[in-house]
């Protein structure tokens, strides 16, 4: 398996002293579907952040393949956010004075290898609504653009955090199903923070957060497929 991002022995403490990242050591592979649990506050928020370079760490290392993403210059890590990762939130940001296709286009603007349009817009099903804007969208419709926006760029990695924590059990499958269907057909490393033990059932790998450190790491060697998520009355690991 080819690593394609690490981290070495990151910690991360805020202003208010608190450490929040407690010396986190992680490879991620080429072409995997990556879940990241654990109880709200355990700091999968903010792994994922210094992962996808938008957070620095108070100490440790990211390595992107062999590249220090840590010691990067503002420079080559803003050709790193726009070239090789791509974000997707549980607010899907788009901008609301640009229409779907507008928003889409932003992603292509960060890209020189830029996805074929309509293949990605018929793939997430909103090729019908390219020029309505974000208000006039369910917010399932607004998560597929946000997606469509995001990996029309072709990233190495696709980086999502609770991006379907505002969507119902019917929208939440489906984009789901489109991560791993985008997973599959372009080898597009997932890594995907959720508090959603169903969803993490999906993923080939689960890691556990538990106060700032990796409390478990494996493999899921059945994961289930979007299709069979059966939606329990407590998925909310926070709560546990
Ligand atoms: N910018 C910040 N300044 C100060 N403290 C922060 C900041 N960001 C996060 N924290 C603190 O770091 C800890 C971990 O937060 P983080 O968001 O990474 O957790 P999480 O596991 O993603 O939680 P949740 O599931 O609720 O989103 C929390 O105690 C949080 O209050």
């Amino acid at each position: 398996m080819e690593t394609i991002i690490r981290t070495e022995k990151i910690t991360k403490k805020f202003n208010n002293n608190e450490t929040v990242l407690k010396g986190i050591d992680l490879s991620f592979y080429l072409n995997s579907f990556n879940a990241i649990i654990g109880a709200s506050g355990s700091g999968k928020s903010t792994l994922l952040n210094i992962i996808a370079g938008l957070l620095r760490p108070t100490s440790g290392k990211v390595f992107y393949q062999d590249l220090e993403v840590t010691s990067f210059s503002d420079t080559q890590l803003s050709k790193f956010k726009k070239y090789k990762i791509s974000t997707v939130f549980q607010n899907y940001l788009l901008l609301p004075n640009l229409t779907v296709a507008e928003n889409i286009r932003i992603g292509i603007s960060e890209s020189n290898k830029a996805l074929p349009f309509s293949e990605i817009t018929e793939m997430l099903g909103i090729d019908d609504i390219l020029s309505k804007f974000p208000s006039q969208l369910s917010g399932g419709q607004q998560q597929r653009v946000s997606i469509a926006r995001a990996i029309i760029k072709n990233p190495k990695i696709l980086f999502c955090d609770e991006a379907t924590g505002a969507l119902d059990e019917e929208n939440s499958i489906r984009v789901l199903k489109l991560l791993h269907l985008i997973k599959k057909h372009y080898g597009i490393t997932i890594i995907f923070v959720t508090h959603n033990l169903k969803i993490a059932d999906t993923a080939e790998r689960i890691i556990t957060m538990k106060d700032g450190i990796v409390h478990n790491d494996m493999w899921n060697e059945n994961p289930i497929s979007a299709d069979e998520i059966k939606w329990g009355v407590n998925v909310d690991h926070s709560r546990e």
